[in-house]
């Protein structure tokens, strides 16, 4: 298969996890005897310094002309520390999320069998989990018009939800649902917020579509908690954009670290894969990020090719590397820490 991906590296160690997860699907490339062509794009923070916005129109045109998008990460100290910036490169991040369509964020949380003892949960409780979060990803809070007002001493963010918006992503919800343990549970806060509410009712109308899906509805205060609680007892987890993005880095301490969270994000076009950690400024350079997240991502858009040997192998790999004690410094626990780039070869020529 003829495959050209945008690669947008972003900021801080976006870059040095790309170029790992680069050289892995590279070898895997190789291996099932396919050619990859890499267009790399600027974003973030990279992006402002280099033209003044942080997803210029190019960058756009890239994206929307490549058969998927495989991101890094943006963000950077000089914006998260002066909330004035007018530019800011999570605004990037958004724009694109936006103009790409991208509704959809698929953020798996599931356990690695050689990890299971260095969670800080404990293996009983977390060995078997496998869920999935469908993180409504183009609205709500983050969306909303936001603004100031008197003399700027108020400060306002409008969460705002249109039922299509809800049909749309609980569809999807409903639809991986059927091909799992047909469990969907709708992660709101009905109790108090109107837009839960309009969540909540719309779920309920489609839930006659499926009549094979066990639907629970849980508020977010309480998924918070049995998440790290039970979360062998979820499935999959609908749940609008602020809400996903909180209890996906809280899913990580299940997993073992932020490092190894992958997600892709469906659009009607392209669709996009992304670690779901940040630019995590203080390991910029330091060869010190796991790149194992990206990685990850990087298989889940093999699979979303129906390349699932493919992205098999690329999770075999990371498994073998897991075992084999092949870690960056977040997983060594005292022991030995290998670099980003030397994990990344060690995946690379165990494809
Ligand atoms: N999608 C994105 O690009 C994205 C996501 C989250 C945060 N951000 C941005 O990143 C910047 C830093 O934000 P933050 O510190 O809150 O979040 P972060 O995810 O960058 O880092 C939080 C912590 O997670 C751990 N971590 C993250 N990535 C890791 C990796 N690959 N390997 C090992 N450990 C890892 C580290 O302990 C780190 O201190 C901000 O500017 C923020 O806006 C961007
Ligand atoms: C950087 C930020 C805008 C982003 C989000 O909140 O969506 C990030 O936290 C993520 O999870 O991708
Ligand atoms: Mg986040």
């Amino acid at each position: 298969m003829k495959l050209n991906i945008a690669l947008l590296a972003g900021d801080g160690i976006g870059p040095e996890v790309i170029d790992q997860a680069v050289k892995v699907s590279d070898a895997i490339a190789q291996k099932f005897g396919h050619e990859i062509t890499w267009k790399p794009a600027l974003t973030g923070a990279a992006a402002i310094d280099a033209v003044g916005e942080p997803y210029p129109d190019a960058t756009h045109e890239v994206c929307k002309n490549a058969d998927a998008v495989l991101f890094g990460a943006i963000g950077h100290p000089k914006y998260d520390n002066d909330p004035s910036a007018p530019v800011r490169p999570e605004q990037g991040l958004l724009k694109m999320r936006k103009a790409l369509g991208l509704f959809a964020n698929v953020r798996p949380t599931f356990t690695f069998p050689s990890l299971l003892d260095k969670s800080p949960l404990k293996r009983e409780r977390i060995e078997g989990t496998d869920l999935v979060f469908l993180r409504e990803l183009t609205g709500g809070i983050y969306f909303g018009e936001k603004g100031r007002r008197d003399n700027g001493d108020t400060a306002f963010d409008n969460c705002v939800y249109t039922r299509a918006e809800v049909q749309r992503l609980a569809k999807k919800g409903f639809e991986l649902a059927m091909t799992r343990s047909k469990k969907l549970c709708c992660v709101d806060k009905a109790n108090v917020l109107e837009t839960s509410r309009l969540w909540r009712e719309t779920v309920q109308a489609m839930e006659k579509d499926y009549p094979e899906v066990e639907v629970s509805y849980e508020f977010v205060d309480a998924v918070a908690m049995r998440l790290v609680q039970w979360p062998n007892s979820y499935d999959v987890l609908i749940t609008e954009n602020l809400f996903g993005d909180i209890l996906t880095d809280e899913a990580s301490v299940i997993s073992g670290s932020m490092g190894l969270m992958p997600s892709a994000s469906m659009g009607a076009e392209v669709s996009l894969f992304e670690p779901i950690h940040g630019s995590y400024p203080q390991a910029t350079g330091l060869n010190i990020a796991n790149p194992m997240a990206t990685v990850l991502s990087a298989a889940m858009m093999f699979e979303n090719f129906g390349l699932m040997e493919e992205g098999k192998a690329m999770r075999d790999a990371v498994n073998k590397a897991l075992e084999a004690g092949i870690v960056t410094e977040d997983l060594a626990d005292g022991g030995k820490a290998y670099g980003t780039k030397e994990v990344g070869d060690w995946l690379a020529a165990n494809i």
